[in-house]
């Protein structure tokens, strides 16, 4: 259960006369999420998620991902909204951590996502990126190539524990990557962690898109690539062409990709895959087994890169 910080009721009604959300009628942790402490808290003005702030999230990085929050919620995306405090501003302090409530987004996450969900979140995707091309707030992506790196330096020593001969595998894709990655593609905000978990649907209607949280300034065809990587594989690891297909197809119908975003497809997907490969080897190795944080499986992700490696052009993954 991912709720590391417990809050008193006592401290919660206190903390909540600093916003305009009535009177605490009932709250509790949700243990889905493994970055921060998330609460549903039912007030007289309705329902809200606090969330606590744990070490994962650098402090200085919230005013980016609250002020995105705020600008994509009033440019129509149904993300959730964070609520002003009395004084304007977002961003509190809770049991000792930096603490923000959020509007409450009705729906529920699947777990066995089909085509017409696929094809929602491409358009979904595509909305949000042009909905944030007038943000002027900006975010590097930590998780770029040399974000990678550093994960890669801390696991490459035990990385054959996991599959035996990955580190002579990685070590290559960093050599292409340093050759052959895009440098100059259309730009701009991306979600850059829209997996299922992230996106809430009601029935077969897409309902709303949370945790903005590695939210950053990349390319927009690597979001989508990270979409291809998290929505369109089975759980044998085979391909969904169908489920590509409907996500590139939504995607395009709002969003049409330049050539240069077509051809660099592969390769982006590629590193994508490895992005949550070493995300994952990196937890999995350091994390201490039987704790609070979720531990996932880094060879669903070493999968995907062989994947990618052998894919020739974007058409195989159902691009028209
Ligand atoms: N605005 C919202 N409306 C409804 N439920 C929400 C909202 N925000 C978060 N939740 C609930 O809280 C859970 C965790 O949220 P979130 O994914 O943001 O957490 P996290 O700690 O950043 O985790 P991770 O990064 O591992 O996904 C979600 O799965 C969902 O159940
Ligand atoms: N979506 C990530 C984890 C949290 O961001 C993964 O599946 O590895």
């Amino acid at each position: 259960m991912a709720v590391y910080t417990d809050v008193t009721e006592g401290e919660l009604s206190a903390f909540l006369q600093n916003y305009p959300v009535g009177q605490l009628l009932s709250y509790k942790g949700i243990a889905e999420g493994t970055e921060n402490s998330n609460f549903l808290l039912h007030t007289t003005a309705g329902s809200f998620i606090l969330t606590l702030y744990e070490k994962r999230v650098e402090k200085a990085d919230l005013p980016f991902f609250l002020g995105l929050m705020d600008h994509l919620a009033k440019k129509g995306i149904s993300c959730p909204l964070p609520v002003h405090r009395h004084d304007g501003s977002m961003i509190g302090t809770l049991a000792g951590r930096p603490a923000v409530i959020i509007t409450f987004l009705e729906g529920m996450w699947l777990r066995k996502p089909g085509v017409v969900h696929c094809r929602e979140v491409g358009e979904a995707l595509a909305a949000m990126h042009l909905a944030g091309a007038d943000f002027t707030m900006h975010r590097a992506n930590a998780l770029a190539i040399d974000g990678w790196r550093k994960l890669w330096e801390a696991s490459r020593a035990r990385a054959n524990e996991v599959e035996p001969g990955l580190a002579a595998e990685v070590d290559g894709d960093f050599a292409d990557f340093e050759r052959n990655w895009p440098c100059d593609l259309p730009t701009g905000i991306i979600h850059a962690d829209l997996f299922p978990d992230n996106v809430f649907f009601l029935g077969e209607k897409l309902s709303g898109l949370i945790d903005f949280y590695f939210a950053c300034d990349d390319f927009y065809a690597y979001d989508l690539a990270t979409c291809l990587n998290a929505w369109c594989f089975e759980k044998d690891f085979s391909f969904n062409l169908t489920k590509g297909t409907a996500l590139l197809a939504g995607y395009q119908s709002v969003r049409p990709l330049s050539e240069a975003e077509k051809q660099a497809l592969p390769m982006l997907a590629r590193g994508s895959a490895l992005r949550f490969m070493l995300t994952r080897l990196y937890d999995w190795l350091t994390v201490p087994d039987g704790g609070l944080v979720m531990k996932r499986d880094p060879t669903e992700y070493i999968r995907r890169i062989r994947f990618h490696r052998a894919i020739g052009s974007a058409s195989e993954y159902g691009l028209k």
